[in-house]
């Protein structure tokens, strides 16, 4: 304990689908503390699944934004509880799940610059917002939005041009779009409308913190080249949007001290200085310390996958966000909805429940699963637009069911295939020197890593923590520290331990795996155009 009090630090945090999480790192860059509150588990009173709601209608999908008020009361209390001395903390950032959005009421601001350190977050911030429940980025009810959205700017194509991505249901702008359109007068009552990221940041600041540029690329509303605001995008979403915004800032930036609130309660020394809070995707960027040619896959709630990258590349699939370690850079990426909410659903329909029942079967099968295929969607994907579940027989015939053994393999193989065909539609190979960094809960199985560096034919690595966001957003407030100095964040990150290799390509695997690419390329354009209907 002793130690611990000695230790200056930067927090990182991640309020991501699931849970919020914090990280302490100190001036080697050694993570010493680390702690979580799962919402399901630790806030049972707001009933989510996954940390969500889902609605009836199977689409609208929202979480309460009190809970992730709440959530934050609790896991600053544990580590209050645990001696944890925030006398040290010198800065901190953090990340949120990308796309969702928080709508704070005509007053708030008064509220959150007033705060007593006598009570909780929560129950002083109770009437703060004007929608308490915030849809979330698996939020697909939106179609209509994007449509108008689109045509306002003369289509996908050159929405994308301009914003990084066409329109997405869960990107920000439409959302904002159909809450202005289906309860006006709760948006006629919102002062300010934060990303789960800048909302997060505002508590820790007592004011409202900016959006980030790299996180700001998630809503279909910033001109990623120009970083700014697009008015053509605003206008087609909600009047009076940009003030409701505020301006964005470079993600590196300092957005101010942390609040009296946070000095008083838990003791935060008054200088503690708080970095721009981010994206999870951009966060884990930061924490993986990604470079050019570098693949990083995060194996979280959703599954994605992303790339650094020098020039923008905007596309009708996929996304470019501005990087949020080199304002110059980009980084491009990939979103699977189906990610480890499917694999808990097969891990209890086939292997009773238990991670070492699902790693045995991907152990006892052979790669390339003997010619079987599957596609796995509960839930509508977004790459590509498919939902059901799709399983074919060596020779292309659908079947109704695998042996349990072979359903796991199916499902983890497939969802790999489908990530390496979309990346490589996106222009990306895998190079002799590339390597893969895994990140997220599931990169802590073993037997899922070693399909993932089969169906790349790649090396997978990993850092100390699969919580990549958490340690990115530290590392990234060491760089805040550092502001004013232009030192780039590769200096700041080059003591941080290395990557260790966790799986290598097995001998023999790219020729299974080359034949069946092309083969899950061809059943998913077959499946895609059963369900589109035949072109008209
Ligand atoms: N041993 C494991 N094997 C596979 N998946 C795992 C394992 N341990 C945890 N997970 C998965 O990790 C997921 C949570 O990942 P995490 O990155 O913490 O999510 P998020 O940041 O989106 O809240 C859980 O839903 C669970 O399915
Ligand atoms: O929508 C996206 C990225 O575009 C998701 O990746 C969210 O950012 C949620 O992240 P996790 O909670 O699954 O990490």
């Amino acid at each position: 304990m002793a130690e611990r009090a000695a230790r200056r630090c930067c927090l990182g945090w991640d309020f991501s689908t699931q849970q919020v999480k914090v990280v302490a790192v100190d001036a080697e860059l050694s993570v010493f503390y680390e702690d979580s509150v799962q919402f399901d588990r630790d806030l049972v009173e707001f009933g989510t699944q996954g940390g969500v709601h889902v609605h009836k209608d199977g689409l609208t999908v929202t979480s309460p934004v009190l809970m992730w008020v709440q959530a934050l009361d609790i896991i600053l209390e544990k580590m209050k509880a645990s001696g944890f001395d925030f006398s040290q903390v010198l800065a901190l950032s953090g990340a949120g799940q990308q796309h969702g959005s928080v709508y704070w009421k005509t007053g708030a601001s008064q509220v959150l610059t007033s705060l007593s350190p006598d009570l909780p977050l929560r129950e002083q911030l109770q009437a703060c917002f004007s929608i308490s429940n915030c849809p979330v980025w698996m939020d697909s009810s939106t179609a209509a939005q994007c449509r108008q959205l689109e045509a306002a700017v003369g289509g996908a194509q050159a929405l994308s041009r301009l914003t990084g991505s066409r329109a997405y249901e869960r990107f920000t702008g439409n959302q904002i779009a159909k809450i202005y359109q289906q309860n006006p007068e709760a948006y006629s009552h919102t002062e300010r409308i934060s990303l789960v990221s800048s909302f997060a940041a505002s508590l820790f600041l007592g004011s409202y913190s900016p959006v980030d540029y790299s996180d700001g690329s998630g809503m279909n509303l910033l001109q990623i080249q120009d970083k700014v605001w697009s008015q053509a995008c605003l206008g087609a979403c909600a009047p009076r949007l940009e003030e409701k915004l505020g301006r964005p800032v470079p993600s590196c930036s300092v957005v101010g001290p942390i609040s009296s609130y946070f000095v008083q309660r838990y003791g935060f020394p008054p200088g503690c200085k708080v970095v721009a809070f981010t994206g999870d995707n951009p966060a884990s960027l930061a924490g993986m310390r990604l470079e050019e040619g570098d693949i990083a896959v995060s194996l979280g709630t959703s599954d994605t996958l992303f790339l650094w990258l020098q020039e923008p590349t905007p596309a009708l699939e996929g996304h470019i966000f501005c990087n949020p370690v080199d304002p110059q850079h980009y980084m491009a990426l990939l979103c699977f909805k189906n990610g480890s909410l499917m694999r808990e659903k097969i891990r209890d329909e086939s292997a009773s429940g238990s991670w070492s029942e699902f790693s045995k079967a991907l152990q006892s099968t052979e790669m390339g699963n003997g010619g079987n295929l599957g596609f796995y969607f509960d839930v509508m994907e977004i790459t590509p637009e498919i939902i059901g579940r799709h399983r074919f027989s060596a020779e292309n015939r659908e079947v109704s069911a695998f042996p349990r053994e072979v359903e796991i393999r199916a499902l983890i193989e497939g969802q790999f295939m489908a990530k390496k065909i979309h990346a490589e539609a996106l222009g990306y190979r895998v190079m002799p020197k590339t390597k893969i960094l895994a990140t997220g809960g599931a990169s802590h199985n073993r037997d899922i890593l070693q399909v993932l560096a089969d169906v790349f034919g790649a090396p997978v690595y990993i850092i100390d923590t699969a919580n990549s966001a958490c340690v990115g957003s530290a590392y990234r407030a060491f760089h805040g520290l550092a502001a004013g100095t232009d030192m780039p964040f590769a200096e700041i990150v080059k003591l941080a331990p290395d990557r260790r290799l966790v799986a290598t390509p097995t001998p023999g695997a790219s020729q299974v795996y080359e034949a069946l690419l092309q083969r899950y390329a061809m059943l998913e354009q077959r499946i895609l155009s059963q369900t589109r209907g035949p072109p008209e």
